[in-house]
């Protein structure tokens, strides 16, 4: 378990590396909106069940703190060669691989600090891990340009005054800042757009109630809570022009995986013939996976449904439930995918090849 510790952060970053510490400081988010509780993480285990428990969470927040684990892991090696140093480095990457499996960002993170140990070929153990502590701030750095290039390009299709949609927390504190989703709210409330964002609270986790409804009222942004079953009627109402999601997968053909229930708003946001966007980082997007179809979504624990934040039990004791954590939104369901290289419009199989190129 982290060490708590006292940082009164003005602006909200989940997730650093603390230089002095050399250990990482991240947000808990598990106490939001109750307590602003920062954890000192030293031990690899520690970070782990921070993925796991959501203390940590958010796509790009997952894989900036992998990146500063596999750091945190493989600076304890007592390894004296490239060699033996490598050995450590991968029983680290393997282990930080367990913790959660739909967002791609854990994997392209873990992925990119390979890529950098491997470049150090012929340097000494302490180089190489000064190096992968740089790629892991690297990485943190440019998530937040990323995030700011997002909101600008999702900017440029909302108007003043409109009613944004969101799903979930796709928030600043779910990547290095900004957001993805509510980074367009962020760039138009500096620009005096005063949107007026209806946020689904989520279930059963309610990162929307938790998470996104205390972000966006901290900076002040007009936010109406509402319940998931809700959508419905605030679209009917005209109270919507666009909905604003993340993800935390994006298919080669444009299939998106995003929180529990996003693809059905999809279908209402259909229905009504309101724009759904997705805010992706191409750091999200996984052209090695063809469709939707292959994306694994994670199951987790009963309790998220039955119990979790009851005074007792909701349902009756060891009820089946079935609890997935995420769920697949059809590429033709989406209006566009707003990445930091541009606004992707269908067909998606090429357009979305084309921003690698
Ligand atoms: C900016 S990525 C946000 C994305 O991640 C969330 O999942 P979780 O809270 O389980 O990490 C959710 O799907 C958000 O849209």
């Amino acid at each position: 378990m982290g060490k708590t510790v006292d940082t009164n952060q003005s602006v909200i970053q989940s997730v650093v590396l603390a230089d002095e510490k050399d250990s990482i400081i991240l947000l808990d988010q598990t106490l939001l909106p109750n307590e602003k509780r920062f954890l000192e993480i030293k031990e690899m285990k520690d970070l782990w069940e921070a993925i796991y428990e959501l203390k940590v969470r958010g796509a790009p927040a997952i894989g900036i703190a992998a990146a500063f684990g596999v750091y945190l892991g493989t600076k304890v090696s007592k390894a004296e060669t490239f060699e033996a140093l490598y050995e450590d480095f991968k029983r680290v990457k393997e282990y930080l691989a367990t913790s959660r499996p739909t967002a791609v960002n854990l994997f392209w993170a873990l992925d990119r600090m390979e890529a950098r140990f491997k470049r150090e070929t012929g340097k000494t153990p302490q180089e190489i891990k000064q190096a992968l502590k740089e790629e892991a701030e690297k990485i943190r750095v440019e998530d937040e340009k990323v995030c700011e290039a997002i909101g600008s390009y999702g900017l440029s299709l909302l108007q003043p005054g409109w009613g944004i949609l969101t799903h979930c927390n796709a928030g600043t504190i779910a990547t290095a800042k900004f957001g993805t989703a509510l980074a367009p709210i962020y760039l138009g409330k500096a620009q005096g757009y005063n949107f007026k964002v209806y946020a689904d609270e989520t279930r059963p986790l309610l990162q929307g109630a938790r998470l996104t409804a205390w972000e966006l009222k901290e900076a002040d942004v007009d936010v109406t809570l509402i319940c998931d079953n809700m959508a419905s009627i605030v679209m009917q109402e005209g109270k919507v022009q666009a909905v604003l999601v993340g993800c935390d997968r994006v298919a080669a053909n444009g299939d998106a995986a995003n929180k529990i229930g996003t693809s059905g708003v999809a279908i209402l946001a259909k229905y009504y013939g309101i724009p759904f966007y997705v805010c992706a980082p191409m750091s999200t997007i996984d052209m090695g996976c063809k469709t939707g179809k292959d994306i694994h979504i994670e199951l987790r624990p009963d309790e998220e449904i039955t119990s979790k934040w009851y005074v007792q039990p909701m349902a009756p004791a060891g009820v089946k439930t079935y609890n997935p954590s995420f769920d697949v939104t059809p590429g033709d369901l989406i209006t566009a995918i707003i990445t930091e290289k541009g606004i992707v419009y269908p067909p998606y199989q090429e357009n979305l090849a084309a921003i690698f190129k």
